[in-house]
């Protein structure tokens, strides 16, 4: 039997380019650009996902700028909320900051202080889990402004880098695993 994950899997697989040495040499670039310019196939994915958290979650945040591409049309089909959690100075007025290391480099992240309601639940989004450093580092953002991260929901999960060991006790999807 094929499961809905199953094909959403496929699906992602035939739609992943990889790219050697970007953005600097050694490091092995999954594009999923192919997958968001094909609707049909980026619409099964994005069921997939939604029927996964129906009813558990009660708003979606993603981190810029892939996590906005899949977080904002999720949010809308699941008939809630999205947040935007952006890089280091581009969100108006207070804001809550983490800084954290990945894969190529080091970054900051931000939310609004007013972005969450107290007690909602979050379903975070993004296109990959490599060292887990934006993810952690937004579960921290998240529950810092007073809401409870219930699930991670990534495209690809570069497992060889130990994401999953920075997210410790969280619930943490991956549609395909390399
Ligand atoms: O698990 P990690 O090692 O933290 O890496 C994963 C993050 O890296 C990529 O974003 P990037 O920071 O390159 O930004 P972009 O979405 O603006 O391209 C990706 O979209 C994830 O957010
Ligand atoms: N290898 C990789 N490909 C795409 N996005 C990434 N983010 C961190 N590492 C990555």
């Amino acid at each position: 039997m094929t499961t809905a994950s199953a094909t959403a899997a496929g699906i992602l697989a035939a739609h992943t380019r990889e790219v050697a040495d970007f953005p600097k040499p050694g490091v092995m670039f999954k594009d999923l650009t192919p997958l968001f310019r094909d609707p049909a196939a980026f619409d099964v994915v994005l069921a997939d996902i939604a029927a996964r958290w129906a009813g558990q979650v009660d708003v979606v945040a993603g981190v810029e700028a892939r996590g906005f591409i899949i977080g904002a049309p999720l949010a809308l089909r699941m008939g809630l909320g999205f947040v935007p959690i952006r890089k280091a100075g581009k969100l108006p007025g207070d804001t809550h900051a983490r800084s954290y290391d990945l894969e190529y480099g080091t970054a900051t992240i931000e939310v609004t202080t007013d972005a969450f309601t107290a007690g909602h639940r979050v379903l975070l989004v993004d296109d990959v889990l490599a060292t887990g450093g934006t993810a952690a580092a937004a579960c921290d953002l998240v529950e810092g402004a007073g809401a409870q991260v219930v699930g991670l929901e990534m495209l690809l999960e570069l497992s060889f880098l130990g994401g999953r060991d920075r997210l410790p006790g969280r619930e943490v999807r991956a549609i395909l695993v390399d």
